[in-house]
């Protein structure tokens, strides 16, 4: 793998241009480094996630996109660096502080599973009864809304995730990530395993409700289609470090790794040019 100062000049927050101007940061990271062992998957990493955009994540297997992912929302102890959400530096937070950022953003984790032995229901009431203080009565009220707003049908309240289909699944994943209120999603290859239809029915889902809800969404993705179709900016774990930019400008980046991924011809088929 080529060293990090190979990598074609990049500006502040790891941007091949500049997208800052008059936008407000929703995730700040300078400096990053992350290292299990001798094995160093983040180094000087910078990366800047705006408001009300969906950020694609893609880079090789292994590279790092999930520990990055798993840093950013704390499950991850890194090494160097500095990390802001919100505003809030990470790196210093009171537990009560923690705990609230913790009820600003949701998560759907490939590991997230939902709670087997719980209905659809009781596993998107669970953070609402956690780290919310909503009325014991208002619970199922709060939690049909949510089941609604990812467009399950209100008979799939009661069923246990088992009787659930693939798709279904995830859509009730993404309920539980917004039972909350999220303003910030981080999905974890939310369409994987998924057949293309259900997936693209998943990505328009994700994209009406970051419309409508005005999320900040950040999805690790190998779905090169959903990448097409819904990120307004891809980032791509490259030499350590996150290269970010429009479609356009990764195509038009001069390093080997984006160059066969974006002219492939996965790529291709996706409509990718
Ligand atoms: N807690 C840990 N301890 C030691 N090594 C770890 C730990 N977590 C992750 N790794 C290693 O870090 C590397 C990157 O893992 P990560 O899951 O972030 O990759 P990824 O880019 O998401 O890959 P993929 O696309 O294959 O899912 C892997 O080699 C993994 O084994």
């Amino acid at each position: 793998m080529n060293d990090a100062a190979t990598l074609p000049p990049l500006v502040e927050g790891g941007q091949i241009n500049d997208h800052s101007q008059g936008r407000e940061r929703v995730i700040s990271i300078r400096g990053l480094r992350n290292q299990f062992g001798a094995n160093v998957l983040h180094d000087r990493l910078d990366f800047d996630v705006f408001r009300g955009e969906i950020v694609g994540l893609v880079g090789g297997s292994g590279s790092g996109k999930s520990v990055l992912l798993r840093t950013i929302v704390g499950l991850n102890p890194w090494r160097e660096g500095r990390i802001e959400v919100f505003g809030e530096d990470m790196g210093h937070l009171t537990a009560d502080e923690r705990s609230h950022v913790q009820t600003r953003w949701g998560v759907l984790f490939q590991d997230g599973a939902l709670f087997s032995s719980l209905s659809v229901i009781e596993n998107i009431e669970l953070p609402l009864r956690e780290h919310a203080r909503v009325p014991e009565a208002a619970l199922d009220d709060i939690a049909a809304l949510k089941i609604s707003l990812v467009g399950l049908p209100p008979g799939a309240c009661a069923k246990k995730p088992s009787e659930l289909s693939g798709g279904m699944k995830k859509r009730a994943g993404l309920a539980r990530a917004l039972a909350l209120d999220a303003e910030l999603l981080f999905l974890d290859e939310p369409t994987a395993g998924l057949d293309p239809i259900s997936a693209s029915n998943f990505d328009s889902l994700l994209r009406d409700l970051q419309r409508t809800l005005g999320l900040t969404v950040v999805m690790v993705t190998h779905d090169l289609d959903s990448l097409n179709a819904i990120c307004d900016r891809v980032a791509v774990l490259l030499d350590k470090r996150i290269v970010a930019g429009t479609m356009e400008e990764l195509l038009a980046y001069d390093h080997p790794w984006t160059k066969e991924y974006f002219h492939g011809p996965r790529a291709r088929a996706a409509g990718i040019r």
